[in-house]
């Protein structure tokens, strides 16, 4: 279970997150929305600790993540993987080279250095590739892929990486909407058949209701929602959004997939 408690972080004068609370057990996934500058990627970015809290605590079993530093924070870093909107990929490097360079935590320094990856190594990063029918790609730059391709690949390095929660970035914010598609059904099956916790800052509604078992909303630094899908009515939408809100609520993105629903009507 991850537990953030009081959570704030200041920017001078400014709160981009404001005494967050939140408990998100192990296996959830989380869907955190709002309009642009509501806090979202700052709450992400403190939970791996790329940012310091001005205040609050952020406990994963029994650590407690805001004290961590070291050996301790690095391995804590280990445990929540991260991708970003622009797939941070090395892009001379092939698909395969980058989706090993997840397994670094895992592997000795002199492998680490010179790249000496073993067998065992390759076969978990090919396998990894193969679930999200990126394989066939192993050897190919990685800066030869489409977006879409890319952001399957920083998925597959992260599932390498063995991590207890993926954090992901607005992940679909540049890609068109097969690609989306394809990628949010990529964190569904990390969720799902891996049983890693994911927590997704989404812009569209539409697919963080498809997708997520819970939403997060949040607005001006604070939760303002806390919930399933359905009960986010066009009000909440409204009030999380303003004016925004037409814009987020598309038609045409994938109907919930059939598990997702049973569980979040269960
Ligand atoms: N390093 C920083 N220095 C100063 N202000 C910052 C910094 N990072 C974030 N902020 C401010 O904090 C607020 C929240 O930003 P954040 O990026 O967390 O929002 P967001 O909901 O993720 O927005 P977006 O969807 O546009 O990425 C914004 O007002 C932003 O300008």
């Amino acid at each position: 279970m991850l537990v953030i408690e009081g959570l704030t972080r200041r920017f001078g004068t400014k709160a981009a997150v404001d005494d967050v609370s939140l408990e998100i057990p192990a296996g959830s996934f989380v869907g955190v929305i709002g309009r642009s500058g509501a806090g979202k990627s700052t709450l992400l970015r403190l939970i791996n600790r790329l940012n310091d809290p001005t205040a609050g605590r952020i406990r994963f079993g029994d650590r407690d993540v805001t004290a961590l530093g070291g050996a301790a924070l690095r391995a804590w870093r280990a445990d929540c993987a991260m991708i970003f909107q622009q797939f941070n990929l090395v892009g001379r490097l092939d698909v395969l080279t980058n989706v090993l360079l997840g397994r670094l935590n895992k592997v000795s320094t002199g492998t680490s250095v010179l790249r000496l990856w073993s067998a065992d190594d390759r076969a978990i990063a090919l396998s990894a590739l193969d679930s999200f029918d990126m394989g066939s790609f192993a050897h190919q730059r990685a800066e030869s892929l489409s977006g879409g391709q890319q952001q399957r690949v920083a998925i597959a390095r992260a599932l390498v990486q063995e991590p207890k929660i993926l954090l992901a970035d607005e992940p679909i914010a540049s890609l068109d909407p097969r690609n989306t598609k394809l990628v949010m059904d990529a964190l569904q099956r990390i969720n799902k058949e891996f049983g890693i916790t994911v927590l997704c800052n989404l812009h569209s509604l539409d697919l963080a209701r498809a997708y997520c078992d819970r939403l997060v909303g949040m607005a001006a630094g604070k939760v303002v929602f806390d919930g399933r899908g359905f009960d986010l009515t066009d009000d909440v939408a409204r009030r999380l959004y303003g004016l925004e809100a037409g814009d987020v609520v598309d038609e045409t993105v994938p109907t919930a997939p059939v598990a997702a629903r049973e569980k979040a009507f269960a």
